[in-house]
């Protein structure tokens, strides 16, 4: 299927006054039209930089060194920040952890809606409600006539993420970036909003991409599975295949450390060590100092993303997948 999203080789690096590091490293990665993609890994992996590189909010002291991104058609890689707004906050939107960074405290949420899609889009004060109005009930918010003249602190931790959901919505986006879109809400929420982005991917063909530390999450939400590390996508394929036969012992820690994987009276596995700093990527493999698998050649030499199965183009950047190291 022809992708609507399209990123090839793409490097964002950040010029520090000790001299340029490399936060996203040579990434490829593409998106389908209805396809729901989890990005993982730990803190530090480099998922938001390769959110906010999709639309081009890296700030100084980060830049775009590299690659191409393309969107539908169209390589938006090269635009000006001008066009640029014709694609954010329209065609591919982004929400993030904490709603009320997103919502004014002082503005109701009929006049935020109202002002957003007045941003992009010529229509009457009528027409721009009664759209405000068709997204909140959308998003399963319940008499959204009333909420339209409530403040943010009116709402709920779970219902504040529906309302910036159904404001992502508004210009009925192809492509949903949801950056740990969860993480401050308890369990059932988070389940609750999971399932409202299936639902939007599942009837509007709309695409997810969800970046989440979390891999039970992803395993539940999404098609398609890219594992980082230290910047580079490490692993990817269909979930389930990363799931249950996962290639990069890394993506095999991630699976151990899952809490649904730890064994009755034994202790939370936890992989030993730490992501490396920017400053600090071990040469040859960059997980080696951590890995119980590492063989010479991983000291050494950086692996390249190799085929574990043509049919479903599962991957890993790993030299037992290569064949370099032996199993
Ligand atoms: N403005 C910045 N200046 C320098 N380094 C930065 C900046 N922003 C991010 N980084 C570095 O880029 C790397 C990737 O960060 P990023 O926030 O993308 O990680 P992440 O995988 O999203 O982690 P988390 O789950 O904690 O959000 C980290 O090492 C981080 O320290």
């Amino acid at each position: 299927m022809e992708p609507i999203l399209d990123i090839q080789n793409l490097d964002v690096k950040f010029a520090l006054r000790t001299g340029e590091v490399t936060a996203i490293d040579n990434l490829s990665l593409s998106l389908a039209k209805g396809e729901r993609l989890g990005i993982v890994g730990e803190s530090g992996a480099g998922k938001s930089v390769m959110g906010f590189s999709i639309i081009k909010l890296i700030r100084k002291p980060g830049f775009i060194a590299g690659g191409t991104i393309r969107f539908r058609d169209t390589e938006i890689s090269a635009y000006s920040e001008e066009k640029m707004r014709d694609i954010r906050g329209n065609r591919i939107s982004m929400i993030f952890q904490d709603p009320m960074m997103a919502l004014n405290p002082v503005l109701t949420i009929g006049t935020q809606m109202t002002e957003a899609i007045h941003a992009h889009m010529d229509v009457s004060k009528e027409e721009a409600e009664r759209i405000a109005l068709e997204k909140l009930a959308r998003v399963h918010i319940p008499s959204p006539e009333k909420r339209l003249a409530q403040y943010p602190h009116e709402f709920s931790g779970g219902m504040r993420q529906r309302i910036i959901i159904a404001i992502s919505l508004l210009t009925d986006p192809d492509i949903i970036i949801a950056d740990e879109p969860t993480t401050a809400l308890d369990v059932t929420i988070q389940a609750e909003i999971m399932d409202l982005l299936i639902e939007l991917c599942d009837s509007d063909g709309m695409s997810l991409i969800l970046i989440t530390h979390d891999l039970g999450v992803v395993a539940e939400v999404t098609d398609r599975i890219a594992v980082m590390y230290a910047g580079r996508v490490i692993e990817t394929g269909p979930t389930q295949a990363i799931i249950n036969t996962p290639k990069h012992p890394y993506t095999q820690g991630l699976i151990k450390a899952l809490p649904e994987s730890r064994k009755p009276g034994e202790a939370l596995y936890q992989i030993p060590g730490m992501m490396p700093t920017l400053t600090d990527i071990p040469s040859g493999c960059a997980f080696n100092p951590r890995c119980p698998m590492k063989g010479e050649i991983c000291m050494t030499k950086r692996p390249e993303a190799a085929l574990a199965d043509e049919q479903t183009g599962h991957m890993a950047a790993c030299h037992l997948v290569s064949g370099d190291l032996a199993s």
